[in-house]
């Protein structure tokens, strides 16, 4: 698993975001973004001067595909692959869904034990080896992760804390807020209009996903984006629209950080 690391090489622990794409391996338009999101960082630092305030004062890691062997199986055999490509002696199915697999509320509801489902939550928590390998790196860096944001497809949507349980996050209203301000920049360039909340009541309740993990462990700005479409072509997004759904997510993710910056 390649994972980046983005910012300025000094000698001094800067407190970071933490950026996953390609969990889900059919969800194309997740890693197209974070490979979008890498150019941009890079490309406008010193010019841009939100990015480059940003890169003054934070680094930024991105994994920018996260599941790499289901991502190459939707590539090569099924394009509509969804979980990881593990296999299990005994079981006639492949693999498990890694956004069920990380150590919250682990298999309660919104998730299923059965190996051949799309939702399998897996053997026991973090039994897929790229869920533990990112839960390892955010728990080892916990310390300066100030913030987890995770991309996928589709719905247009952006999501928080919780999908395993109704109750609201204590950080509800702000994590809200948040979403919500980020939303309509989103909007501001080509109107695409996102739905804000938290993954239980905006989505569905569902157990064992990485941004409920990553704010139970103190990671306050956890989000789960879910890009273009609302259903008109879903997971298979025609490639003109990946540039204008790069463009519009990036004014998104600048906004939460400079939420996050502004709140350090
Ligand atoms: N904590 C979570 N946050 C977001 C979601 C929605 C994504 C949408 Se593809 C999923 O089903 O894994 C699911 C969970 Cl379990
Ligand atoms: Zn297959
Ligand atoms: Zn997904
Ligand atoms: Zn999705
Ligand atoms: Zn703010």
């Amino acid at each position: 698993m390649h994972l980046l690391k983005i910012g300025r090489r000094t000698g001094s622990t800067k407190p970071a975001i933490f950026m996953d794409c390609g969990i889900h391996a059919r969800e194309w338009i997740s890693p197209a973004f974070c490979q979008w999101f890498i150019n941009k960082a890079v490309s406008t630092y010193g010019t841009d001067s939100q990015m480059t305030s940003l890169l003054d004062t934070m680094d930024i890691f991105v994994l920018p595909v996260f599941n790499i062997d289901g991502y190459e199986h939707t590539w090569k055999i099924d394009r509509m692959w969804r979980k990881t490509r593990s296999r299990r002696n005994g079981s006639p199915c492949v693999g498990a869904d890694p956004n069920r697999n990380f150590d919250a509320g682990w298999c309660t509801l919104g998730a299923s034990s059965n190996p051949c489902s799309d939702t399998y939550c897996g053997a026991s928590v973090e039994s897929e080896i790229e869920v533990r390998n990112v839960a390892d790196f955010i728990r080892k860096n916990k310390s300066v992760i100030k913030a987890y944001l995770t991309i996928h497809s589709y719905s247009q949507l952006l999501l928080f804390p919780y999908s395993y349980k109704y109750d609201l996050a204590a950080d509800h209203n702000e994590l809200l807020q948040v979403a919500e301000g980020a939303a309509e920049t989103l909007r501001s360039l080509y109107g695409t209009r996102y739905t804000s909340g938290p993954g239980a009541t905006t989505i569905y309740p569902a157990a064992g996903g990485s941004d409920d993990w990553a704010y139970d462990l103190g990671v306050k700005y956890s989000y789960t984006f879910e890009l273009r479409d609302t259903g008109r072509y879903g997971f298979l997004l025609p490639e003109s629209q990946i540039q204008p759904t790069c463009e519009e997510t990036m004014l998104a993710v600048k906004y939460i950080a400079a939420h996050v910056l502004k709140n350090l």
